[in-house]
């Protein structure tokens, strides 16, 4: 059975926070933020005693921890530099904490995976004045150059050097590596259509796999792409988590996208379940990017301007985007029979 879960972009969640997901029906926590964990910033990975106690208490609250997130590898990392090897060390390690604490799903963040320059970002006014993110490609007018084929290729040889130390310890701790598409999908960004796909041919490892993005994959092709990419995926057993979310538009048909309500996109969130269903997939559905609707406080992040991105205490943003899943599983079952 499919269930929900929400991401908090912090790690110290309080007794508050933890009972409103519980009332909200929220199955699962997902952790995005590798350096919110206790340890990274003395040790360099996550503390294993922290994250056994978290992982307890959001227990007690009816919940369970489904994915984090490991300590960024940045940009000296991706030049090779001097010293950059220790921050790869530390994700290991992450994995290794992650494994033993029962974790099953880890996701590394690599810097340069988006090209966030080439679209201008602004505010989508919607339904009632409900405000989404939008990108657009046309109104960006700010010259910016995009890395050649060669200087991509050895972007995607770090890439390589990572996931060839993360795969096998992975497969060691029975935790899987979870991708998730570079938004936006952008020519030519490393995690965009075509290098998305490339991650399974380089890593056929059971234990890698994606975070399936629905939001993030209809920006490149709508609905179609969306349900080519849940069936080619889903069939091989790889998609480890889904972020569910709606947008309108996309960059190649009208040369920007907005993020949406579930039910007030181009794409009908039935047909997407369904999809899911067909090819049994029986992991999360998370609902983030939600669009920020009065009183919200919404929680924000300079790489993806005006977008809501994580969980917030009280949001109303968020609770309708629950309800509106849990609806929809409700009439899944109906649909089995
Ligand atoms: O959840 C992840 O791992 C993401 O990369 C999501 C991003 O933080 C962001 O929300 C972009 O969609």
């Amino acid at each position: 059975m499919m269930k929900v879960s929400v991401t908090t972009t912090k790690f110290d969640l309080t007794d508050a926070e933890l009972r409103q997901m519980c009332q909200l029906g929220i199955d699962c926590v997902d952790f995005g933020t590798g350096s919110s964990f206790p340890g990274v910033k003395e040790q360099g990975f996550p503390d294993l005693d922290a994250v056994l106690k978290m992982k307890k208490r959001v227990r007690s609250f009816g919940l369970d921890v489904n994915r984090v997130t490991l300590p960024d590898l940045s940009q000296r990392f991706m030049n090779s530099e001097d010293g950059s090897e220790k921050e790869l060390e530390n994700s290991v390690n992450a994995v290794k904490v992650f494994g033993e604490a029962g974790i099953k799903i880890v996701r590394q963040r690599f810097a340069g995976d988006t090209y966030n320059y080439m679209t201008k970002s602004y505010q989508a006014r919607q339904r009632g004045g409900a405000i989404g993110r939008g990108e657009s490609l046309g109104f960006q007018k700010e010259p910016y150059q995009t890395p050649t084929l060669e200087e991509h290729e050895k972007w995607w040889l770090r890439f390589l050097d990572a996931y060839a130390e993360l795969v096998p310890t992975c497969e060691d701790y029975d935790v899987n590596l979870g991708m998730h598409p570079s938004d936006s999908p952008n020519h030519d960004t490393p995690f965009g259509g075509l290098g998305y796909r490339r991650i399974m041919d380089e890593f056929p490892s059971k234990n890698v796999g994606y975070i399936y993005c629905v939001g993030t994959r209809a920006e490149e092709g709508g609905s179609p792409l969306v349900l080519n990419e849940i069936n080619h995926y889903g069939r091989k057993d790889r998609i480890f988590l889904v972020h569910f979310r709606n947008v309108r538009g996309s960059l190649p048909t009208a040369g920007a996208f907005e993020e949406a309500l579930l039910d007030d996109g181009d794409m009908n969130m039935y047909k997407i379940l369904l999809e899911l269903r067909k090819v049994g997939y029986n992991g999360c559905l998370n609902p983030d990017h939600v669009p920020m609707m009065e009183g919200d406080k919404p929680d924000l992040d300079g790489n993806w301007a005006h977008s809501n991105i994580g969980w917030s205490y009280g949001s109303v943003g968020f609770a309708y985007s629950i309800g509106y899943i849990k609806a929809l599983l409700a009439a899944l079952v109906e649909f089995e029979g």
